[in-house]
This record gives C-alpha cells, structure tokens and sequence, in this order.
C-alpha cells in the first residue's frame, strides 16, 4: 500500500495518511509501529506526553525502512514552553528517538494563558534553520492563536494538527488554514473509536462501498484534503486504515457526511486546556 505525498509550504512533502501512537505503551509503541511501517505506513505520529519516543525509535531504527522514506513527528509538551526548555525538550526527544532529525516538530498546545508559545515558536524557527527539525507546525492552534504567530514571527506553520472528525468537521479553521497555505492535519480522525463509528451514515456508506465505518471516516477526511494519523495496535485495524486509496467517496457521500457535525470533542478544548505546564 503506498500512501500519496501532499506538499507543505515550506518546500517539504509528507504522506497524507499516517500513524498515531497516542495511548499507547513504549513496548507496544514498538511493536504497533512496526506493524505499521510493515503495512505501508511511512509517517509517525508521537509527542514526548505519550512516553513512547523510545519504542517508536526502536521501531523505526530496527525497521530497515531507509531513514529518507520516513517521515516522523514528535511535539513540545506543555511544560516546555519558552526558548531554553524548548531546545532541550527537542534535544531529549532526539535523544530518545535516536534520530538525527524529525521531519517535523509540533508545539502540542498553545496554552494562550501563558502567553509563551511565540518565544517557543521562534525555538522552533532556531531548529529549522539548522536542519534538526525539517519542518515546523503546530497544534491544537485556534485561528486566534494563528494569527498571533503569521503576524509576529516570520515562518508560517507548515500545518495545524487539530481533532477533527465527522463529529468536529472545524470548517472555519479549515478555510483559515486554506487561505494561509497550512495544512489541516486530523487528530482523532476515527473520533477515537467510540460512538463515531457506529453511526448508521458512515455504516450505510460504507456498504455501498465494500468498507468499513473507520475506512469512510478516514475517506472523508482525505477527501478534503487533511491529513490523517490513525491509530490503532490491533493488527487488522492498522491493515484496514491504510487501505483508503482505492475507492472514492461521491459527491452525495460527502455531503450526507457533512450534515453529520455535533460540534462534540472527544479531547481537550485548545482555548482552555492548561495540563502540564
Ligand atoms: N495533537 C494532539 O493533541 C492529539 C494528537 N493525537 C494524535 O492522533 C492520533 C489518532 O488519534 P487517537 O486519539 O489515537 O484516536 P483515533 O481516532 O485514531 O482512534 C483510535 C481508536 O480507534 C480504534 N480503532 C482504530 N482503527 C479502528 C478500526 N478500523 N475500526 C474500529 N476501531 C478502530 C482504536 O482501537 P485499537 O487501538 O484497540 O485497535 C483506538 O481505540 C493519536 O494516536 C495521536 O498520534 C491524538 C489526540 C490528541
Ligand atoms: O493525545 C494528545 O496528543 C493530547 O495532547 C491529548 O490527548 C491530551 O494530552 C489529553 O487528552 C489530556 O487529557
């Protein structure tokens, strides 16, 4: 299964289809990511909060997978704010990784009450330039927030990586991204598992199709042009979210899927949350 490249403002590509390891473990990091890269995937999602750079590390360095066909993501958690934490942060989740480089570094959360997340953006700016993170975005951004960082630092976020699903579509921030040349990636794009899936729209779409409720909603999100970074350490799951690139959603699809936005969040709100600062 080969994934398709989209490209990033700053010259970069990344596949549009990736895998989350949120939840899970450091030894079951390394055996789902193994899974995964087996399976086709090439782009990994991490974040230092999960616990689980070292197993995705061993994963990936044990992989064979030559290091330019990977693309990894890790992110700054919320206590490393401001510039000095930041560049260690970064340098422990290297450390940890036992990488080089990533492909790409995310700020996890703006936490806008602490007013900090441009002296941290400009780190990431400091990163970039000398090649240790290849590309820089962020996450959890409102449009507000945005708009701060486009206004007052000079490299655009290559994307925001939101939760979004057919439950939380985020329209407004979409088109905001749209307009500012950033790509929307999808958190929680199957809605976590929970109720999403068995919604009679996606479970009647999907028989029309020969897929299943996740393969819809991972269809959708693709369709608009997100990225997505699925997670799952169930063997069959990680083989049946991948393979979404041989069958197209029509236009009735889309918008009977459209009309299925409640607004509800499975995770935090970005204007509020403030753990581990
Ligand atoms: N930036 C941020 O703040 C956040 C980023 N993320 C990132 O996004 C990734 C994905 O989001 P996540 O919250 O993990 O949730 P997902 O929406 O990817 O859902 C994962 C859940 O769905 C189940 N599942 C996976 N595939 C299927 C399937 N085909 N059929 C039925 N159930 C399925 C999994 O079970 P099982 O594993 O048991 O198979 C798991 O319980 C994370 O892993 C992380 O990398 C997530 C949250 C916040
Ligand atoms: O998974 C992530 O990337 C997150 O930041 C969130 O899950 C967050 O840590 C959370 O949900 C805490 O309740």
């Amino acid at each position: 299964m080969t994934v398709p490249n989209v490209d990033l403002i700053d010259g970069r590509a990344m596949p549009q289809l990736g895998f989350g390891v949120f939840q899970v473990p450091d030894d079951g990091a390394e055996q789902a990511v193994t899974a995964a890269l087996e399976n086709g995937y090439r782009s990994i999602d991490t974040a230092a909060v999960y616990q689980n750079e070292r197993g995705t590390g061993r994963a990936l360095r044990a992989s064979g997978v030559p290091r330019e066909e990977l693309f990894v993501t890790t992110k700054l958690w919320n206590g490393d704010h401001g510039r000095d934490k930041a560049l260690r942060a970064f340098d422990t989740s290297l450390e940890r990784l036992g990488l080089d480089y990533v492909d790409l570094y995310l700020i996890h959360w703006p936490m806008p009450q602490h007013g900090t997340y441009l002296e941290t953006w400009r780190a990431l700016e400091e990163l970039r330039r000398d090649g240790r993170a290849r590309s820089i975005g962020v996450s959890n951004f409102t449009v507000e927030t945005l708009r701060h960082v486009l206004d007052e630092t000079d490299v655009v976020p290559v994307l925001n990586q939101i939760e979004l699903h057919p439950y939380l579509q985020q329209a407004g921030l979409r088109a905001f991204h749209a307009d500012h040349g950033i790509r929307t990636e999808a958190w929680s794009p199957l809605g976590q598992g929970q109720g999403l899936l068995d919604d009679p729209a996606l479970a009647e779409i999907g028989r029309a199709h020969g897929r299943s409720p996740a393969q819809v909603a991972l269809r959708w999100s693709l369709q608009l042009g997100n990225v997505v970074i699925p997670k799952s350490v169930t063997p069959s799951r990680i083989a049946e979210n991948i393979d979404v690139f041989g069958f197209e959603l029509t236009a009735d699809d889309m918008k009977r899927i459209g009309e299925l936005d409640k607004g509800t969040r499975v995770g935090p709100d970005p204007a509020t949350f403030d753990a581990g600062a």
